[in-house]
């Protein structure tokens, strides 16, 4: 729910993330609000370090992903069998390479095998036993499955188990899928999105998050957005790359998020959330669901919020 003004290049670097659309209870609001502020603070020193918005983007979704609030490896959702699987990608707007992998197993951080598949193959997605397989030729640790899981996801799994369970609306229960956009000094831009998916899905569901346009995009040229919200629904309006489209016919961040986003809901019922950023350093965080945990990093200034219309700064340099 925030913007930054494009008016120059004073304003990059720039890095927002996203810790999921949603509802998140009372009691997980500070831990939330503070696991995307120090994701923040992670990237955004690596480019005020002349570092690159890929390594950026991928320093603050790993971190976000090591942490139990969020939909995204420690703390992923359960699948109807009870596993863990996850969907992860990241784009690089110099060439519109981009790494996805979806429905892995037993990694604490499915965004850098997304990204080695970007690096190390001539492939763009991989899935299953095959990521996995792929994982483990690159030297990439194992992790047991239980050490992914937390009393909060196994409680939630239970729950659903119901008949008259609703996936979607447990999805917007608790926060979800986890995501970074930037542009780093250069002018280059990166997306990273990372996620365990919907509650309870099928097991070898793939979601948006694993799928160019839908859960990320990035364009040097356009901008950049990371989405979140029910998969399904994104998928159908392919929603990184609609943003980015609204952004090609002249609309400022916020306006394409906000069209793309009234669009969703409107045309498939699907409600979700976006950080988009664009090439002079412009970005918006923005959502159709009740909430979604948000920051961004710019000009040493650190920007927060999570309910409609909020939006707070502290310095980067508070390390609270
Ligand atoms: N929380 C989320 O954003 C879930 C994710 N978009 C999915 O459906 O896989």
């Amino acid at each position: 729910m925030a913007h930054g003004r494009s008016n120059g290049s004073d304003m990059l670097p720039v890095l927002v993330v996203h810790g999921g659309a949603g509802h998140v209870p009372e009691e997980y609001q500070q831990s939330v609000l503070a696991g995307v502020r120090a994701a923040v603070r992670e990237g955004y020193a690596i480019l005020q370090g002349q570092g690159s918005a890929m390594d950026a983007v991928v320093a603050a979704v790993t971190l976000l992903e090591n942490n139990p609030s969020f939909n995204a490896g420690l703390g992923s959702v359960l699948n109807a069998k009870g596993d863990v699987e996850m969907d992860a990608i990241v784009m690089d707007g110099r060439d519109l390479t981009s790494g996805a992998v979806s429905a892995v197993k037993r990694l604490a951080n499915p965004v850098q095998l997304a990204r080695l598949v970007m690096d190390k193959t001539i492939h763009l997605c991989l899935t299953g036993e095959g990521a996995n397989q792929f994982a483990r030729e690159m030297g990439v640790p194992e992790v047991p499955e239980e050490s992914l899981i937390t009393d909060y996801s196994r409680m939630r799994w239970k729950k659903n188990l119901a008949p008259d369970a609703n996936l979607v609306e447990s999805l917007m229960g608790k926060m979800g899928t986890v995501g970074a956009v930037a542009v780093d000094a250069m002018g280059n831009i990166a997306c990273a999105t990372s996620t365990g998916g919907l509650p309870n899905k099928m097991e070898g569901r793939v979601g948006d998050t694993a799928c160019i346009g839908c859960g990320g995009y990035a364009d040097n040229k356009v901008g950049a957005a990371s989405p979140t919200g029910h998969g399904e629904a994104i998928m159908k309006v392919v929603l990184a790359r609609l943003i980015l489209f609204h952004m090609e016919q002249g609309c400022s961040t916020e306006v394409a998020a906000d069209k793309a986003l009234a669009y969703m809901k409107e045309r498939v019922g699907g409600v979700g959330g976006v950080v988009v950023v664009d090439p002079q350093g412009g970005w918006s965080a923005r959502f159709s669901s009740r909430q979604m945990v948000w920051a961004a990093g710019q000009q040493n200034t650190l920007h927060f919020g999570l309910h409609a219309g909020e939006h707070f700064t502290q310095s980067t340099d508070d390390p609270n």
